[in-house]
């Protein structure tokens, strides 16, 4: 029986990929298994000994301390593509919201309940639109910065609306540039997108080289008038240069998912309370995505969208399968093999695949395994977990 610690609501149509005669599933454990999380924040002394692997129900992973869990070798799980529709439609929203005065019309007629009168509602409405005019989109360039999952989707989207698209990825992989469509223009630099467009869409991961990227010299090369959108992350976006941009015109509205004190009553801000993949449909893709990929690790110890660890998938064969982490260094995958082979055991099949710093090897043996023999590898120098499958 696994012990599963969820630390966030988690869709129960992802639990019940957890089946109940295999899994313990709980927000409260002393020795769990793994975890299954959305944004709560971990720290690695959150983390028990007992902890064989993390998933985040979800696409950012900042909120886990990734490098101590690849020190500890566990894998940590995400959910690529599983919420980019979400994120996707609520872009677009920002979009129109960034373009009109909608807001602003909404607040206004309610500000109107004393009127009792019909028709003289009607012609006060008539006379006062026009402060709340704005522009189209179509004819208008719309920047993306990261092509991805999300970004790939609202370049569609945004071409599908009629704007131009302009686009920066210095890591595209090859999978997301076959998705993007062909009338994106490639940005060389992010000076470039920022100059060309008047509209601005954050969707790159949080990294030490992503921290802090929106500053006061990129926003310097903006279009007067522009608009920025932040849905990625809070840390990305230096928020004392955005009000000062705000300030010099050099931007005209900050649309975001990630509210900081210093934004809030400003009228040139819409603040959104991080609800990017919050429907139902990507609460629900998320949790199944992670789920699977959790139970598949529990019992094959298989790699699926891991992101410190190498993917690797090996069909079940022989009569136990052992799965060992060990650093990524010469000589310690043939330390493991002599041990089997001392011990007369075969190997049947297996799989040794490495990513940055470890190793990850699947090994499937045509006979039982002793705790002893488990134990002397364990003992190797360099293996940092065995598992006995
Ligand atoms: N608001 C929300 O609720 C919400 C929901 C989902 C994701 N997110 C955030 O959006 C991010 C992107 O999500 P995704 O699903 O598209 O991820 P993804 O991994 O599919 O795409 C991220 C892209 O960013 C690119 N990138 C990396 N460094 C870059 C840089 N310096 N400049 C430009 N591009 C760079 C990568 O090459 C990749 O193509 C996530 O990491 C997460 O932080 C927020
Ligand atoms: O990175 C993500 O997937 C989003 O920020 C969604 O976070 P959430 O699962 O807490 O809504």
């Amino acid at each position: 029986m696994f012990k599963i610690l969820t630390l966030n609501q988690i869709s129960i149509k992802g639990l019940e990929r957890l089946p109940r005669n295999q899994y313990e599933i709980a927000s409260e454990f002393t020795a769990p298994d793994a975890i299954l999380l959305r944004s709560h924040k971990l720290a690695p002394a959150d983390i028990a000994p007992s902890v064989k692997a993390i998933a985040r129900a979800g696409a950012g992973t900042n909120n886990v301390p990734v490098a101590d869990c690849t020190a500890r070798g566990i894998p940590v799980f995400n959910s690529p593509g599983a919420n980019a529709n979400a994120v996707k439609e609520l872009v677009i929203s920002g979009l129109t919201l960034g373009s009109r005065g909608i807001l602003q019309g909404i607040a206004y007629v309610n500000t109107l309940g004393d009127m009792k009168d019909g028709a003289e509602l009607a012609k006060l409405l008539e006379k006062e639109k026009k402060r709340f005019k704005g522009n189209e989109l179509a004819g208008r360039t719309l920047g993306i910065v990261g092509l991805g999952a999300i970004g790939s989707l609202i370049a569609h989207a945004a071409l599908d609306l009629g704007m131009n698209v302009v686009g920066y990825d210095p890591a595209l992989s090859v999978d997301a540039a076959w998705r993007l469509p062909s009338a994106v223009k490639r940005m060389e630099n992010l000076g470039s997108l920022f100059s060309r467009a008047d509209y601005i869409t954050l969707h790159l991961p949080v990294l030490d080289a992503t921290r802090g990227l929106v500053n006061a010299e990129l926003l310097s090369n903006c279009k007067p008038g522009c608009c920025l959108l932040n849905f990625a992350r809070e840390e990305i976006v230096n928020v004392d240069s955005v009000i000062e941009a705000l300030e010099a015109g050099k931007l005209r509205q900050f649309i975001t998912d990630f509210p900081t004190p210093e934004l809030i009553g400003r009228d040139d801000v819409i603040l959104m309370p991080h609800i990017g993949a919050s429907t139902d449909e990507a609460e629900d893709n998320c949790a199944i995505m992670a789920a699977n990929q959790l139970d598949d690790f529990l019992c094959n110890g298989n790699i699926t969208n891991s992101v410190n660890f190498p993917s690797l998938q090996l069909e079940r064969s022989g009569k136990a399968r052992l799965a060992v982490v060990n650093r990524n260094v010469p000589k310690i995958l043939g330390s493991i093999l002599s041990i089997l082979a001392d011990a007369d055991i075969n190997i049947v099949d297996m799989l040794n695949k490495s990513r940055d710093e470890i190793a990850y090897n699947l090994i499937d043996v045509g006979s039982e395994v002793s705790d002893a023999l488990l134990a002397d590898i364990e003992a190797l120098d360099g293996v940092i977990k065995v598992r006995h499958i």
